[in-house]
Formats: structure tokens, C-alpha cells, sequence
């Protein structure tokens, strides 16, 4: 069977399933290979087959029917039951992916005996335009034709980089929140635009310009982030002005130790999937704040 005639289900109907159900539908999966389900919220699901044509239902085991790919798109702190709710009713060859954060493949294995396909990914939102990077690492009993698959559907909407698990708590931290803080930047942007009088509309513009234009510098222009921005910073002029603000302020560190503190937290969201059972991990959860 071709890869393009991959079936999907998706259990959690939240943003991130959104996106790579927006992002399957524009690459051209066919919507009724795809189905999803929800902890609660009908209308939710109304709204996702309405909006896009996809199958729906409460009920796992009609939407894990006939799916070859199972992805796991719910709140860390909800994993468990939700493995456990789909355990019964997957077939052995089925590949189940997990997208959230800090939930590893061995804890997923746990939940799953006897279900060798198993792979983590980290997509980010960027998936709802097909322009998503996505981390993924497969477990070691998942076959080739399995991943293979898997990475098919997250290439339809982006880019994929294969990592090892080690390496999944820093990638969260960087290009699955990362929108995050382009977001963050940009309404400061906007608010310093709007202090200085300029129209929001107009402001918007040149800003969602300016950072579309200096990602696509990047992408394209094999320079260092370091080098392109020295291109912009003339001696004495606007830019190193408002550079030495920024690092006055301690930007930069403050940037990384953002983005350290989300490694650190993808790490603790491990616990939420440990040994002793859901009600321990909503325990925990609650003591950590999910
Ligand atoms: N939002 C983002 O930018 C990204 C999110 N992720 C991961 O994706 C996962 C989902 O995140 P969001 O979509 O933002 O959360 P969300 O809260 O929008 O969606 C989660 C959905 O799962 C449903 N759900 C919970 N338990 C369920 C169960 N047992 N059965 C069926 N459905 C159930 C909830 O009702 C909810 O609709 C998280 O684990 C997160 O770490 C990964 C990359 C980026
Ligand atoms: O904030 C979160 O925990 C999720 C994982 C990466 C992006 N959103």
C-alpha cells in the first residue's frame, strides 16, 4: 500500500492535532483517512468534521478502525489513561506516535505490551501550514517500514530531523515552543509600535514582514544568525542603539535560560507516565502544577 494511503488516528482533538490535521488535508491526504477523538466536547469534534471533513467520534475503538498510524496528541498529564484506553484496541502492526512533551518511548512501552511501533515526535503549530519541523525517534523494536510511515506523515507537513530520545527534552525546548518566543517578540514589537504612534494594521505588516524576511535570510542565505546581524547594525546607527538595550537587559540570557527551563520541564513532565498508575500521575501532576 502506498504511503499516501496512509490512515490516521488521532486521540486528543486539541491545537496540535488541529495542525497536522490542517496540514494532512493541504498536503492532500484524503480527509476520511483521517480520524479523531476527544476526552469530552462534542462540539469540538463537530466543529474539526465540519471544518475539515475528517471522521469523528467519542467512541476510541471507531476511530482506531482501520487506522495504520495512531497519533497520541493529549496533555502529558493525561497520557496514561489515554494509552490505556486505546491499549485494547490496537493491532499489532499498528504504529502509535506520541507528541507530547517529556512522555518517553519506555513509558509509552509500558502502557502498550506487545505494541512494537512506537515513536515519539515533536512537531510544532507550524504543522497547520506544512511548514512544521518535527523531531522524531523511533523505539528499538519499531520496524523500518513502520517509521518509514510515520515520517511520510510528518513530512507532508514540514521538515524531519531524526534524533536520538536523549535529545528530545532540548528539541521541545527549542522548536516546539519555540513559536512561542518569535510570538513573544513580536508583541513587543508591536507594543513599541504602537508607543511610537504607528497604526496596528501598518505595524502588523511590517512586522510579520520582517520576521517572514529574516527566516527566509536564514534559510537561504547559509549566513550565521551572528553574521546577518552584523549586516544590519551600522556603526553608531539605529540598530546597535537598540542592540546594546537589549543586552543591557540581558536578552540573550535571558533567552537561554528560557529555553533551558523548558528542557528541564519537558524532563519533569517524564514523571506524569511513571510506574505506579494514573491516579499517582494526576497526584503528581497536581503537585507540579499541570
Ligand atoms: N500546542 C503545541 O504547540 C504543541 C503541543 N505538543 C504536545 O501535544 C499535546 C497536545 O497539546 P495541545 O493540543 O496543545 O493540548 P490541548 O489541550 O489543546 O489538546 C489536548 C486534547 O486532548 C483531549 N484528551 C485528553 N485526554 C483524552 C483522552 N483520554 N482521550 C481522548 N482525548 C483526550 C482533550 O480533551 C484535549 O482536547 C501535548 O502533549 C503537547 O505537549 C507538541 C508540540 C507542540
Ligand atoms: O508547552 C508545551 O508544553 C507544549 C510542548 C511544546 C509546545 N507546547
Amino acid at each position: 500500500m502506498a504511503q499516501s494511503d496512509t490512515t490516521v488516528a488521532l486521540i486528543g482533538a486539541g491545537k496540535m492535532a488541529e495542525c497536522l490535521i490542517a496540514g494532512w488535508i493541504e498536503a492532500g491526504l484524503a480527509p476520511q483517512a483521517i480520524a479523531v477523538t476527544n476526552r469530552r466536547n462534542d462540539q469540538r469534534l463537530a466543529e474539526l468534521a465540519d471544518r475539515y471533513g475528517v471522521r469523528t467520534a467519542r467512541d476510541k475503538a471507531a476511530v482506531l478502525q482501520g487506522a495504520q498510524v495512531v497519533v497520541m496528541a493529549v496533555k502529558p498529564v493525561d497520557m496514561a489513561t489515554a494509552l490505556e484506553q486505546v491499549a485494547p484496541h490496537l493491532g499489532a502492526e499498528v504504529a502509535v506516535v506520541s507528541v507530547a512533551a517529556g512522555i518517553r518511548l519506555e513509558a509509552m512501552a509500558r502502557r502498550l505490551p506487545g505494541q512494537p511501533h512506537l515513536v515519539r515526535a515533536m512537531p510544532n503549530t507550524a504543522s497547520r501550514l506544512r511548514q512544521a519541523v518535527t523531531a522524531l525517534c523511533a523505539a528499538p523494536t519499531c520496524s523500518p517500514a513502520a517509521f518509514d510511515r510515520v515520517r511520510w506523515l510528518f513530512d507532508q507537513v514540514g521538515t524531519t530531523v531524526e534524533v536520538g530520545e536523549e535529545a528530545f527534552d532540548a528539541v521541545t525546548a527549542l522548536s516546539g515552543s519555540g513559536p512561542a518566543y518569535v510570538y513573544l517578540l513580536v508583541e513587543a514589537m508591536l507594543e513599541a509600535a504602537r508607543d511610537l504612534g504607528l497604526p496596528d494594521g501598518v505595524a502588523r505588516d511590517l512586522a510579520v514582514g520582517t520576521v517572514v524576511g529574516a527566516g527566509s535570510m536564514l534559510r537561504h542565505t547559509g549566513l550565521s544568525p551572528a553574521e546577518l546581524r552584523r549586516q544590519v547594525t551600522s556603526p553608531n546607527g539605529t540598530t546597535a542603539a537598540a542592540i546594546a538595550v537589549l543586552e543591557e537587559m540581558a536578552m540573550p540570557a535571558a533567552v537561554r535560560r528560557a529555553v533551558n527551563r523548558a528542557a528541564a520541564r519537558s524532563a519533569e513532565l517524564a514523571a506524569l507516565v511513571a510506574d505506579d498508575g494514573p491516579d499517582h500521575a494526576r497526584a503528581r501532576a497536581a503537585a507540579m502544577g499541570s
